[in-house]
């Protein structure tokens, strides 16, 4: 309009950096890392990410260029978040349960010139770096994390991360994007359907879902955050930015136990803690001299896997406040939110609980968040029962697959993000989860859910987990196929499994077949499906085998 510029004054390129340097004002010397016996403060995080960042530049690194790191969430983890995208660079953090083939697969994919390695991690970055040097000669350089006495055997060459944090320079000018649109980091996805595919975040998403996720946390100042998502999966719903933002402090952990969450909860004082709904359940079921009542509300956020609705109140009952959020690494983790309405605190426990698992409404980062037809592109009816796709629009959108110009124009075809999940709409807006297209079921020509499944076959008192997948029918093209772990000292048969299914159910959704197994998982928390789905394809034809009358 008329009077108006654009200018520096008041039109500054998004960047989560700008949290940092606020917080080493505001809580200058108020905790931001508890490791063990390792505390820091938010002015202390601030000097060393200056100086990492100096020092990265110093390593040759240019923006643009990606650095790796391969870490679970210790500080250094934390420290690259900033340190990374200060010097310019493009974080990648890698899955650290990845084996030396896919980490130099990622490494050469991404073109790293740093890889970041945690001690413990050592042997499977020089198994990746061997693989790699096979094919070409520009190796990344590495960089080692040390913690306590450890002091494994490293070839000439190899950088200590602490030494570069004391030789970084303090005056080292901080390099913030020129355009917020420039990449922040490179998060590839799980791998639970295909192969990883690398998603690139910019400044502004990072930015605006931080922002969002802080909302979704309810979190005020200076919240106590544990550390049980891994910060390499969609780094960490973008809460190492997020709590920066807040002042907060972050309490790492190596490895997540449920022990090791409860004796945190109370030493620490946490107040807020997110994780897949496995994570929720070794806590539920935990044995009675870990599993304390807390002393006060934790809010936990969970999401990443479909969280059965027992979980919900089984976990309030423990006095765990639940956040459930929905997306995938394309939306930079959390892109939906099931907003609880005051009205449905007055219903049964467990409609309370269905209305939480559903998978909500969008963030306010986000502008549209729908059901639709993949091929025609209009909204399904809100009826809760007719499927399409779940599709996203908006700013935490990311801007695509690196290296992959065709993948990412499929997935944004029509204008929206396909997510390849399928869904339905509730008449108040919310919608729900069915199934991953590559999961549902089709029996009979019926589409069963697998997801409602097992949220059903969960709930008997005896299941401590379950996933069902399709086993290839020769009459009905599939049937149920319930893998089940039960709990400890509980028994439980197939009939009585499928009984029970069938008394809360429509007939043709109960499991036909269970089997009662350990389930396989993704480090993110994910049933690996396909894995079951081999094991029931080798079972072979049910109609063939047995009567076909109990279908
Ligand atoms: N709250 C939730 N409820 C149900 N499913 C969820 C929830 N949150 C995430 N998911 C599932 O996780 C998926 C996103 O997973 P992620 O981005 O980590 O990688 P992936 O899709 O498992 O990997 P790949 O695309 O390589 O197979 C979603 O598409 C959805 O199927």
């Amino acid at each position: 309009m008329e009077g108006t510029i654009q200018c520096n004054a008041n039109y500054v390129p998004l960047t989560p950096i700008s949290f940092l340097e606020r917080s080493a004002i505001v809580y200058s010397n108020k905790v931001s890392i508890i490791y063990n016996d390792v505390t820091y403060t938010w002015s202390q995080t601030h000097q060393r990410c200056i100086k990492l960042a100096s020092s990265i530049s110093q390593l040759g690194v240019s923006p643009h260029h990606v650095v790796a790191v391969l870490a679970p969430n210790i500080p250094a983890m934390y420290e690259l978040h900033f340190g990374v995208p200060m010097s310019g660079a493009v974080l990648c953090t890698l899955n650290t349960r990845h084996d030396s083939s896919m980490v130099s697969l990622l490494l050469k994919h991404s073109d790293a010139k740093i890889l970041f390695v945690d001690h413990e991690l050592l042997d499977i970055a020089k198994g990746a770096l061997e693989i790699l040097s096979k094919s070409t000669a520009k190796l990344p350089l590495l960089v080692l994390i040390l913690e306590g006495d450890a002091h494994p055997s490293v070839s000439p060459g190899t950088l200590i991360y602490e030494n570069l944090i004391s030789e970084g320079k303090l005056d080292f000018e901080v390099k913030r994007p020129k355009d917020e649109w420039d990449p922040i980091s490179l998060n590839y996805t799980s791998g639970t359907t295909s192969s990883p595919k690398g998603v690139v975040y910019s400044h502004r998403g990072a930015y605006l879902n931080s922002l969002a996720t802080i909302l979704l946390n309810e979190m005020k100042s200076m919240p106590v955050y544990l550390w049980c998502v891994p910060m390499f999966h969609c780094n960490g719903w973008c809460l190492p930015w997020g709590i920066a933002a807040q002042g907060g402090a972050n309490v790492c952990q190596r490895n997540v136990t449920a022990k090791g969450i409860f004796d945190n909860i109370f030493k620490h004082k946490v107040t807020h803690t997110g994780g897949a709904p496995t994570v929720l359940n070794s806590l539920i079921n935990a044995p009675p001299d870990i599993r304390k009542p807390l002393p006060r509300k934790v809010v936990v956020m969970t999401g990443g896997a479909p969280p059965p609705p027992d979980v919900f109140f089984r976990m309030e009952e423990l006095g765990f406040d639940l956040v459930h959020s929905y997306g995938l690494t394309e939306t930079y983790g959390p892109g939906s939110i099931c907003t609880w309405k005051p009205e449905w605190s007055s219903l049964s426990r467990e409609e309370q609980a269905k209305k939480k698992s559903r998978q909500g409404v969008q963030h306010i980062g986000l502008e549209g968040l729908d059901i639709k037809d993949p091929v025609t592109m209009k909204s399904v009816p809100a009826d809760a029962k007719t499927m399409g796709e779940v599709m996203f629009r908006g700013n935490t959108v990311m801007n695509g697959y690196l290296k992959d110009l065709k993948a990412t124009q499929e997935s944004f075809k029509g204008g929206w993000f396909r997510t390849g999940d399928l869904g339905v709409k509730h008449s108040d807006g919310y919608i729900e989860l069915k199934d991953r297209s590559k999961d549902i079921i089709i029996s009979g020509g019926e589409n069963i859910s697998t997801i409602e499944l097992e949220g059903v076959i969960y709930s008997h008192p005896a299941v401590v987990e379950a996933a069902v997948v399709g086993r290839p029918d020769e009459y009905w093209g599939e049937t149920p196929c319930a893998f089940v772990k039960l709990k400890e000292g509980h028994n439980a048969t197939e009939e009585e499994i499928i009984q029970f299914c069938q008394k809360r159910l429509p007939r043709f959704m109960a499991p036909k077949t269970v089997v009662f197994a350990d389930l396989p998982k993704t480090s993110t928390g994910k049933t690996q499906k396909y894995v079951l789905k081999e094991k029931a394809k080798a079972m072979g034809s049910l109609s063939k085998k047995k009567n076909t009358s109990r279908l």
